[in-house]
């Protein structure tokens, strides 16, 4: 099966994280994920991740890390998820694709119902919390 290959932002804002709702009449309607999208032809993950915010919020944004991945088969496609710690530039967040967005502690990211790719990022990023 083909893998296709997405990018996601965490984008922090103190100790708190960005989540964004998926919209209901999506794909996973409903579910939270951390922004992002596909990965284009001749488009790197960073090239990507940058144009994906600009898309779904109209904000500029520069990559400034990269937290690891996550791989998920969701039966008729698998995602391999690339997650990269990015930092908010300019512009103010419009929700031009998600129905909302909200900042979130990372000590209780757990508690919202996450795209199931997601799972293994958030508990990634617990644990990179904790070394910090
Ligand atoms: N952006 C994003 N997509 C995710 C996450 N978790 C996850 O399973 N996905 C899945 O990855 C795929 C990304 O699709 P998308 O709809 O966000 O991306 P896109 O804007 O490039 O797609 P499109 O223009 O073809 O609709 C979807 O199948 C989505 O369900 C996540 O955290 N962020």
């Amino acid at each position: 099966m083909k893998i296709i290959e997405v990018t996601a932002a965490i984008i922090q804002k103190q100790d708190e994280v960005l989540a964004a709702q998926r919209s209901h009449d999506d794909e996973l309607g409903y579910k939270w994920e951390f922004p992002g999208g596909k990965i284009e032809q001749n488009e790197s993950a960073e090239e990507c991740i940058v144009r994906e915010l600009e898309e779904e919020f109209g904000i500029k944004t520069k990559v400034v890390g990269y937290l690891g991945e996550s791989k998920y088969d969701y039966d008729n496609k698998i995602i391999l998820l690339k997650a990269f710690f990015v930092e908010h530039i300019q512009g103010v967040y419009q929700l031009r694709v998600h129905q909302n967005i909200r900042w979130i502690k990372i000590t209780e990211l757990k508690t919202l119902d996450w795209a199931p790719a997601d799972i293994e990022l958030v508990n990634q990023l617990v644990k990179h919390h904790k070394l910090k």
